[in-house]
């Protein structure tokens, strides 16, 4: 398949920044895929998101849209390419205007009916019908960013670009946007490529994570894939909070990474020594000291353990490290 969207070796410095900006990516996405790029804060994931937009001019490499190069703001009038929309974290929203209107003002060379017809589908599809008379600043965080993406969605775009889209919304408003979005790739075949600080948004809606770190890309490939070999010390922490292991006297050469829920009580591991218990709901974080390294467990089963006692601990799941 050819990629609908080719990254080739992209630099964007900035000469003030404490961190480069992105340097030599490259990346391929193909139609109808959702993409996230996830990465420490300064990692360059937005700066990233805007190369590919057209939004930023490269200093180097080119991104490529069916084979042609996006151009930047300099060479068009208005900045960002035609088929791609981008919704960014400063919504650009008309604050004192009804949903429906800061919906519908994007079709404005549109029949009224076709307009009308295709406003209430874009609400419905993103479940803010019932908001459509409210103005803008009666509306919370989560519908905001619902109102932005309809506004992104109504002029059908082949790609969606979204920075930071679940920043605003709790644990439930969460699940419903990732819901929204999935249903935009999948019935509505839009490339989506979104920029997470949280991995987790990543893993659960993926089809591919992309993982940057100092304007580079460390690892590429679908999250069960990442989750279960993450290769580098970095990409193991960032998605699954994991241990890393180096010098341990049991294990050989090397260093390697497990993850919190992989860490158990067993009467056949090694010495470690309680050094905090906190309460998590789902499970309970203990932190151990194990020859002079503190590693994190997420216990399950609410073993009844307190700061100072001794027990054993084993690994269920090692992964060996290159980096
Ligand atoms: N317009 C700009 N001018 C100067 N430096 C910039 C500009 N935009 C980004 N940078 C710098 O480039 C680096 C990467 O920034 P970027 O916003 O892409 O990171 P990020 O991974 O999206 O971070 P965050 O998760 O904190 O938003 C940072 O050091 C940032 O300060």
């Amino acid at each position: 398949m050819t990629p609908l969207i080719t990254v080739h070796n992209i630099y964007k410095n900035f000469t003030d920044a404490t961190h480069s900006g992105v340097s030599g990516i490259n990346l391929e996405i193909n139609e109808g895929e959702i993409v996230s790029i996830v990465g420490e804060s300064g990692s360059g994931k937005t700066t990233l998101l805007k190369l590919i937009y057209g939004y930023l001019i490269p200093q180097g490499g080119e991104v490529l849209f069916e084979g042609k190069r996006v151009l930047g703001p300099t060479e068009k009038l208005i900045p960002g390419h035609d088929e791609m929309k981008m919704v960014t974290q400063e919504l650009t929203l008309n604050l004192y205007a009804r949903v429906y209107d800061n919906i519908s003002s994007l079709l404005s060379n549109t029949d009224l009916e076709v307009k009308r017809d295709l406003t209430m589908q874009t609400m419905e599809f993103l479940r803010i019908d019932h908001l459509a008379y409210k103005k803008i600043v009666e509306l919370s965080g989560g519908e905001q960013q619902r109102v932005a993406i309809a506004r992104a969605v109504i002029t059908e775009p082949r790609v969606l670009l979204l920075d930071e889209p679940f920043s605003q919304v709790d644990t439930i408003l969460k699940k419903q946007l990732r819901d929204d979005i999935e249903r935009l790739a999948r019935f509505l075949k839009i490339t989506v490529i979104m920029v997470s600080h949280d991995p987790s948004d990543g893993l659960s809606l993926s089809d591919k994570l992309v993982i940057v770190k100092d304007g580079k890309v460390v690892r590429e490939g679908k999250p069960q894939e990442i989750y279960y070999e993450p290769q580098h010390a970095y990409v193991a922490q960032l998605i699954g909070k994991a241990n890393i292991l180096n010098g341990l006297s049991f294990l050989e050469n090397g260093k390697y990474a497990v993850y919190p829920q992989d860490v158990f009580v067993n009467q056949d591991g090694m010495t470690a020594k309680v050094k905090s218990v906190h309460f998590g709901g789902l499970y309970q974080e203990v932190e151990y000291i194990a020859e002079d390294k503190t590693i994190l467990s997420y216990d399950f089963d609410f073993i009844p353990l307190a700061k100072g006692d001794e027990v054993n601990i084993a690994f269920k799941k090692l992964m060996k490290l290159d980096s």
